[in-house]
């Protein structure tokens, strides 16, 4: 039995040799979700990405940009054995991902801690997670939103919907289990079509109330329960501005954070060019209209700095959203097919 086990060990050693870096990260990081001992082993040599309440921690480099603040584990335990706080808390952390380089990331909420004296401590600042994204560099985007998303789910997934009774999280927190019941709860993202209609040379952009004033994003909803992606981009479209689509193309996918974990599915869709008429259903936006590639471009080339304190008329979506990409995608198309016209 030693020995069939010695040689699984030993092929497996050669099969990771054989594999490239990113196999061996994905299988590095499954094992690290099944065992418990190599996940302790992780969480001593990784690094920590700290929420206060659900505010990721950021840090100035010397080049004055901010970056999300990951600590070294033995430096976390030393700071908060600092503010008063048992060195043992870094164990509540959650398993995140790693590097490039394989070095392990994990997330952990320090809402029950003093702010201020957290922050002097790691010289960083806990930022509004919307705020965030418009100060650090687009590749800790997904990062960022993943580790709120993580340790929002494990806040409001405490107990079991089946007996109300506290459910426990395993070591990594890739799940949490009541023992009453028997049911495993994993996180969970609610599906949402997100789609950029338009009728060959406008696009059609829609506002909500809530959105920060002049905001403009393609049309999005939910997936109702047992609709596919298709089904739920007609109707959502159907809905919110009284128009049929046709060729549906497909363009990405993003996890989105708010308000609760999202998956977003992004496509491109068109309407007849002579059946352009919105009809908005005003429960759910608030204006819906058509726009040029003079406007659209217009607005992608001057994003907003702060467009909280002074709001453009129009723009769109920063670059982290979805909804950027597909009014990217199209402005682009818009170009290459204007440049053929006139070659014509
Ligand atoms: N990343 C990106 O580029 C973009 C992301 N989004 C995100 O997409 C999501 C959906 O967009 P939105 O247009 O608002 O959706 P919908 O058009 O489906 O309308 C939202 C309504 O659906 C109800 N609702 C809330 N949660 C769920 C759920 N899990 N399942 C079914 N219905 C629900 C709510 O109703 P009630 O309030 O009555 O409960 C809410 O008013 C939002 O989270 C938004 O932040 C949107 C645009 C761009
Ligand atoms: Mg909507």
């Amino acid at each position: 039995m030693l020995q069939s086990f010695k040689h699984l060990f030993t092929c497996n050693l050669v099969l990771s040799r054989s594999f490239s870096g990113y196999v061996s990260r994905m299988r590095y990081l499954m094992r690290l979700k099944e065992d418990d001992e190599a996940y302790r082993e992780a969480l001593k040599s990784g690094k920590v990405l700290l929420y206060h309440k659900l505010s990721p921690l950021l840090r100035k480099t010397s080049s004055g940009v901010y970056k999300l603040a990951s600590l070294k584990t033995s430096d976390l335990e030393q700071i908060l054995e600092k503010v008063g706080k048992d060195k043992h808390f870094v164990n509540e952390s959650f398993l995140l991902g790693c590097t490039d380089k394989g070095e392990p990331q994990f997330s952990l909420e320090v809402g029950d801690l003093d702010r201020s004296a957290l922050e002097k401590e790691c010289r960083g600042m806990f930022v509004d997670l919307r705020k965030a994204f418009f100060m650090i560099p687009g590749p800790e985007s997904p990062l960022a939103a993943k580790g709120q998303a993580l340790l929002r789910w494990h806040q409001t997934n405490c107990f079991c919907s089946a007996t109300g009774q506290p459910t426990v999280r395993n070591q990594s927190g890739s799940f949490r289990v009541c023992h009453s019941s028997g049911i495993t709860y994993y996180p969970k993202m609610a599906p949402v079509v997100i789609v950029l209609v338009s009728d060959g040379s406008r696009c059609l952009l829609a506002r909500q109330a809530m959105f920060p004033a002049g905001m403009y994003s393609a049309l999005s909803g939910f997936c109702d329960m047992g609709e596919s992606v298709e089904e739920a981009l007609h109707r959502e479209v159907a809905e919110e501005v009284g128009l049929e689509v046709e060729n549906l193309q497909y363009s990405g996918s993003q996890h989105w954070p708010f308000p609760q974990s999202s998956f977003m599915l992004a496509c491109h869709a068109t309407v007849n060019p002579d059946k352009t008429q919105v009809n908005i259903d005003k429960a759910e936006l608030e204006d819906a209209r058509w726009f040029t590639y003079e406007e659209i471009t217009e607005a992608l080339q001057n994003p907003p700095r702060d467009p909280r304190r002074e709001p453009p008329v129009f723009w769109v979506p920063p670059s982290y959203a979805i909804a950027n990409q597909l009014i990217q995608e199209w402005a682009n198309q818009q170009q290459l097919s204007r440049k053929l016209h006139r070659l014509k």
